[in-house]
Order: C-alpha cells, then structure tokens, then sequence
C-alpha cells in the first residue's frame, strides 16, 4: 500500500477564497479594518500605552489605497509564517489572547485580491527592528525585502485596484465601507485624501448608549420612529445591545433583519435569527464578543452557545414585557394593539407569554372587542364558539339574554380563550354547540305548547328535505321570529344534498360513504320564538296555508340573513312563499291576482 500526499493547487485555493467565500468584493475593507484593529490590539497586550489608530489614504490618480494602522506590526519570520501561509493565523497561537481578536481564521487578507492583482505590505515590529516590504500575489508566489528606510512601527497595506473595482478607491465610497464596517470599532479610523482627513467612527455605540440615545440613533441611522427599546444583556456569548420594537404590524413570514456586530465590527445587517422567531416585532443592534463567526465573516456558527444566546435574548424581552405590564401598562396595551395578530401566536405558544399577554389580548364577543381583563371583570360565564358562522348566528339573541358568547373563529382565539380559567380561574368557559343552543331558552307552558304543535309538526315536514327540525321557545329579543343555527356537520349534508342536485356522481357517492359513517344525522334548528307577536298569530291562526307560508317565509328569511348558501329548492320555497303573501296581501286591498 502506498501512501500519498494530498497536492494543492494554491492559485485555485486563493482563487476559491478570495473570490467565492465572500458575498460582495466591499469586504476586503472588512477585512483590512479587522487586521488593523487585532493589530492594536496586540501591541497592547505587549504593555505599549497608545491609541489605536487606522489611516485609510486614497490615491485615485493611481487607484491605489493604503491601509495603514499602529499596531504591533510583523516581524520577517512572523510574515513568513504567517502571511505567507494561508490559514496560519497569530491569532491562535496564545490562547489567553484568542478570544480578543476579532480574525481566526487567517484567511482574510486573501479579500483583497478580489479588487487588487498584488497586496504591497509595509511594515515595521514592535518587536525589532526592520522595515520590511511583501509583496503577494495571487498565483501564490511573493517577494519580500528590507526596507532602507524606517517606517513606524504597524503595517500598511496598499492596493492597486483592477480595472472595473475602481470605486473602491473612490472617497463615499471608501467613507461608506468603512462607516457599515467599522463605525463601532475602538481604534479611530480616518480617511485621508490629498491632505483632507476625516474621522469616520461614530462616539458612541447603540448598545452604549441611554435610552434616549439609542431612541435617536433607531431615528437617524435606521429611519424607525420605534414604539420602545429594550436593552440587551447575555453573559452567555457576552452580548450587549438594543431591541426596537416596530411601529407598524408585521407578519409572522416577514424577513427579519437584525444589525449584528462581534467585537464592534459589523458582522451582518441582515441577521435574521439573533432573537427568537417570536420576537419579529423586533429589530435590534447587537455586539457579541462570545459568539464565533463562520469563515466568511457574515453569519455566526449556529451552535449551543448560539442558541444560548437566542434563548436568553428572549428571556430579557419577556421580563421587559413584565416590567411594563408594571410601570406602563399603557404602553404595552399600545405595543400589543399593533402587534396583535403576532403577539396572539406567541401567547398561543409560549406559556408564559400566555400569562403575560392575555389580560389585554382583544376578542371578539357579543358586547363587542373586549379585552380578555375586561371579560374577566364582566362575567364569570363565556360562551365560546368555533366558528364565525356559529358566532353570528347566535350573538345577537344571546345579548339579549345576558349571555356573553365569544367568538373562536379566528385564528388562535378559540384556544386563547379556552385556556382563560388557567389565568382567571372563576371564569368558567362553555363551548357552544349551535344545534343545543336553543335549549337555553325558556319553555312554553302547556297550553301554548299545545298552540304550537301543529306548527312544528308542519315545518319538522317542510324542512326534513333541507336538514333541519324545528323547536320552539320564548326568548329575548322579540323583534327575533325565529332562530337558525347550524353546524359544518349539516352544512356538509345540506352540500352533499346540492351535489345530487347537480347530478355530480362521484360527489354523490363520496358524501354518501360519509354520511353513512354518520352514525347520527346531525340537523340544523330552526326555533320559533313564542315572544314575537308574529310567530303567535301564526299558531293561533289555524288557516293551514297561511301556516305553510308563514313557515317558508321565516325559514328562507333566515338563510338569508344568515347568509347561508340556498339549495334551489329553498330558492323556490322563497320565491312562491313571498309571492303568494303578496298576492294575499294584495286580495285583501282588493288588488290580488287570482
Ligand atoms: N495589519 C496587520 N498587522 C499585523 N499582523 C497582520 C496584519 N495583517 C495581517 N497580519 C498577520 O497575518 C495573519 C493573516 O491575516 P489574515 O487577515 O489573512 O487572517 P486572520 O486575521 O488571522 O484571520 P481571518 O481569516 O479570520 O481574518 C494574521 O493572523 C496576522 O498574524
């Protein structure tokens, strides 16, 4: 057996990384900036007493750039060793240093050959002596020499820019890059340019700054006029920042982009899972020192301490919450009214956000939107529904009886409000089925139910075709004849009954395999209210055909206002019932056709 080598072909690894690790050629001023920072950094950590300083000069006559910082420099067997050597990085080597520096990877000057055919680099140790010039290039050959002349102690990078990457020579754009990258970082970045110089970092970061602070800063650099700022702290990946919370409603599908910056240089504008999906209400600026970036530099290794992180940013979100449930509930009752529907999910989810939003969640009930607090201090009883439909059918009559029905046809709310006794736990919640409802109401006596019986008998035979018996019952309001309630039971039915209308076979069949699964035929209710004046002049009437008609006009008038779809024969019942009346109506004027 023989042993081999793996070979590399060097100028298609640098090609490989310098070209396709990064999603835009503007990162190589990213990566330049980091070097310089660790470089302060290092020379630091060496007990020199300085201020770090990166110098950025621009030379567009030649297109040409220069990177220059003061930090610790490069010793000639550090270059070799180091620069010369993709993947060996200094920042490594100690590691009670490693977790100070922002680079890892020693990858990163490669950037520059995306804009640049050579990387020219100056630069003096703070160790010994000698000014040292290398000279990079991207086939994987360089050269280095010792300079005659002394340059200060740091390194200095220059860049000739190729054909069509001449804008990154350029002063806004430059100013631009180096503003996104490098805003935050400690040592002071200037740009220089035939004598004018510019400082570009910003005083003070957002996680830095006071409320009031971080309140303009969400102003002017992210155009958010936000509803309140929460700030971030995690011990865990030793995080620091600053959640906005968005002024407008925003769905639960909605990009999210958080700004995130490890050890003060911008890693992403665009992060989009810092914070738990529940929280995309917000946006935030974040700093992490603790969490590792992915080799390209623009997002983070999604590991345990990541999702640590994650964990903990939601745990300070919620306890922000709670605080202002306590200090400003006013402002809590803002940030759920515009955050609703999103607010509703997570509550639906999360135990304790449950607790903590529920009391000024909004519903929909029969005394109109009332906060889930406001149900709680109005009643001790809910009637809960679970669909729109059943909502509509019996909200009106149930006002009328000092009943509260809610409705949980929307989305969330019927397991919202099921769950209300975990929080208030004398209120009791009752599931509505609309087929039972009319048994709440009050029984007649005998003798009208006697009055009654023919009546029932007559519309339980006109209606046995459309799904649907009848009952009766006194109930408020009077102005109400009759009520329907139904169920998406009988609505199937009633749907199968139409398919056969149409002749649609093979819809005949399958609803005949369903309903013969049914072990008992659900019916819709069609209820008489013994309190309207109109529904007693029919029982006491006894002129059969007035009766029938009467029964007709009530039931279609009902799917009508119900807005429930008619089979054709209930259009005919409609139609024939409402043009008899008139023609009796009209007899009666003398008019009447005969
Ligand atoms: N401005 C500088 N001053 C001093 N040393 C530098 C400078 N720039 C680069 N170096 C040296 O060159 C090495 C390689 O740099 P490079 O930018 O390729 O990778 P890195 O910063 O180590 O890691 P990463 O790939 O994560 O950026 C560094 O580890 C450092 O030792």
């Amino acid at each position: 057996m023989s042993e081999y080598n793996f070979q590399v072909n060097l100028k298609g690894m640098i090609d490989l990384l310098s070209n396709h690790l990064y999603s835009n050629p503007g990162v190589f001023i990213r990566e330049l900036l980091q070097n310089g920072a660790d470089a302060v950094t290092a020379r630091k950590r060496l007990g020199h007493n300085l201020s770090g300083k990166i110098t950025v000069e621009l030379f567009p006559s030649s297109h040409t750039l220069a990177v220059q910082d003061n930090g610790i420099g490069l010793t000639e067997r550090e270059i070799i060793q180091f620069l010369a050597q993709i993947g060996h990085t200094s920042k490594r080597e100690d590691p009670d240093s490693a977790d100070e520096y922002i680079g890892q990877f020693g990858v990163g000057l490669l950037a520059c050959f995306v804009v640049s055919e050579e990387i020219v680099l100056i630069t003096r140790s703070a160790m010994e002596g000698d000014s040292i010039e290398w000279r990079g290039r991207p086939d994987g050959t360089y050269t280095i020499r010792k300079l005659d002349r002394e340059v200060s102690i740091g390194t200095t990078v220059y860049l000739t820019l190729k054909q069509d990457y001449e804008e990154y020579g350029e002063w806004y754009r430059v100013y631009e890059l180096l503003e996104h990258y490098g805003a935050y970082l400690p040592a002071a970045i200037w740009l220089v340019e035939d004598g004018y110089e510019c400082k570009v970092n910003h005083d003070k970061a957002p996680w830095s700054m006071t409320r009031e602070e971080a309140l303009a800063y969400a102003k002017d650099e992210l155009n958010l006029d936000c509803l309140d700022v929460i700030e971030l702290r995690s011990t865990v990946g030793e995080v620091e920042g600053v959640a906005y919370i968005l002024p407008y409603p925003v769905s639960l599908q909605a990009e999210r982009r958080h700004k995130m910056y490890v050890k003060q240089m911008l890693l992403s504008d665009k992060m989009d899972s810092i914070l738990p999906s529940w929280a995309f209400f917000a946006t935030s600026v974040i700093n992490a020192n603790g969490l590792r970036p992915t080799a390209s530099r623009e997002a983070f290794y999604e590991n345990d301490i990541y999702y640590a992180v994650q964990n903990e940013m939601g745990e300070v979100i919620k306890q922000h919450f709670r605080q202002l449930a306590e200090q400003n509930p006013e402002l809590l009752r803002r940030i759920i009214r515009i955050h609703y529907s999103s607010l509703k999910t997570l509550a639906e989810e999360d135990e304790d956000s449950y607790e903590l939003f529920i009391p000024y969640l909004a519903f929909e009930t029969s005394e109109g939107t009332l906060e889930a607090e406001e149900l709680a201090v109005k009643t001790k009883h809910i009637l809960l529904t679970s669909t729109l439909d059943e909502f509509r059918q019996i909200s009106r009559v149930a006002k009328a009886q000092d009943l509260l029905v809610v409705n949980g046809g929307y989305v969330h709310d019927y397991q919202l409000i099921r769950r209300l006794p975990d929080v208030y736990p004398e209120l009791e919640v009752t599931i509505v089925d609309p087929l039972e409802f009319f048994q709440r109401f009050q029984e007649l006596d005998r003798e009208d139910t006697e009055q009654m019986s023919p009546v029932l008998e007559m519309a339980d035979a006109l209606l046995l075709p459309y799904q649907c018996k009848s009952a009766v019952r006194w109930f408020e309001p009077a102005d109400i004849a009759v009520l329907y309630t139904t169920s998406e039971d009988v609505g199937f039915l009633r749907m199968a009954e139409s398919g056969r209308d149409e002749l649609n076979e093979l819809f005949d069949e399958a609803a005949s395999i369903i309903t013969n699964e049914m072990h008992e035929l659900p019916f819709a209710r069609l209820c008489f209210n013994y309190n309207n004046p109109i529904v007693r002049k029919m029982a006491e009437c006894k002129d059969l055909q007035i009766q029938d008609l009467t029964i007709k006009s009530l039931y279609t008038q009902s799917l009508l206002l119900g807005s429930y779809p008619m089979q054709s024969g209930e259009l005919q019942m409609m139609n024939e019932s409402f043009m008899t009346l008139l023609n009796l109506g009209l007899a009666n004027t003398g008019g009447g056709v005969s």
